[in-house]
């Protein structure tokens, strides 16, 4: 199989368990070179435990997850060394400034930035007037940006993104779409959590719902809203005559609110 079909992400039948409650059941997917994934599901469905698994800081209590084609559990430093995770923006020492931070973490990669590659990774997210600011001077969508920039500094093949929008304004959201989508252009791929349908419909190629710890529907969002426009689930939660890929995702997972 060449690299080019390879997939850079492989999770079968994924399970993780925090004593005895059983947060991720046997879920499965891949994610190819290109490709933008989303994983979707209410409240407690399992996306974050899943995502952790895949980063390697929770053990599985069973199955098999590769990045790059390196086992998470047998071989995690040449996985991690493919993989770029997106911090919260509480996982950097709000004191050093933002060049300081960007310097710090390529080092971590064993890369050695010099001020111009910094300034240029600045101008890249419109922040290179904002080198010398302390990082929790930053407004939280600039705060997102430069912790993008950090996850992709060593040019991984996967990117994970947990919640990567939540709270932009519509600008900031847009930006950081366009900058998940060069990652794909450059045949790398992301796999990213989200509660916005419009996100999803809007960048990922495929999505996983994921519901109670299992995957209950995986496709394009375009094949999944064709092929469930007709149950009568999904249409008694439509508005306006319209089907979106929430009313699939409500007729799929429920109108309940998750405790
Ligand atoms: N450290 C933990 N100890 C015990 N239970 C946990 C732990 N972490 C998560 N859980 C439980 O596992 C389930 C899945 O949680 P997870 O955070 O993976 O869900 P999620 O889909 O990311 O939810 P959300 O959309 O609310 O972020 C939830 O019921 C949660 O309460």
């Amino acid at each position: 199989m060449s690299d080019q079909q390879r997939p850079i992400l492989e999770v079968d039948q994924l399970s993780v368990t925090y004593g005895p409650f059983h947060a991720v059941k046997n879920v499965s997917f891949t994610v190819q070179p290109g490709e933008i994934f989303g994983l979707l599901g209410p409240n407690g469905a399992g996306k974050t435990s899943t995502l952790s698994a895949v980063e390697g800081l929770l053990k599985p209590q069973g199955g098999r997850i590769s990045v790059a084609g390196y086992s998470v559990l047998e071989q995690p430093r040449h996985a991690k060394a493919n993989m770029g995770v997106q911090l919260q923006s509480t996982s950097f020492q709000a004191e050093l400034n933002v060049s300081e931070i960007i310097r710090l973490f390529a080092g971590i990669y064993g890369l050695e930035l010099t001020a111009e590659q910094v300034q240029e990774k600045l101008k890249e997210i419109n922040l290179q007037d904002s080198a010398g600011k302390r990082f929790g001077q930053l407004s939280g969508g600039q705060q997102q940006r430069v912790s993008l920039v950090i996850s992709t500094i060593h040019d991984p093949k996967l990117v994970l993104l947990d919640e990567p929008t939540t709270g932009l304004d519509p600008q900031s959201r847009r930006q950081l779409w366009d900058r998940i989508e060069a990652i794909r252009a450059k045949g790398h791929a992301v796999l990213l959590t989200t509660h916005s349908m419009e996100e999803a419909e809007a960048v990922c190629d495929r999505i996983a719902i994921i519901d109670h710890g299992q995957v209950i529907a995986i496709d394009t969002p375009e094949a999944l809203i064709a092929a469930h426009r007709h149950d009568p689930d999904v249409i008694s939660v439509s508005r306006k005559g319209k089907i979106t890929l929430e009313d699939v995702f409500i007729g799929l997972t429920g109108r309940a609110v998750r405790s």
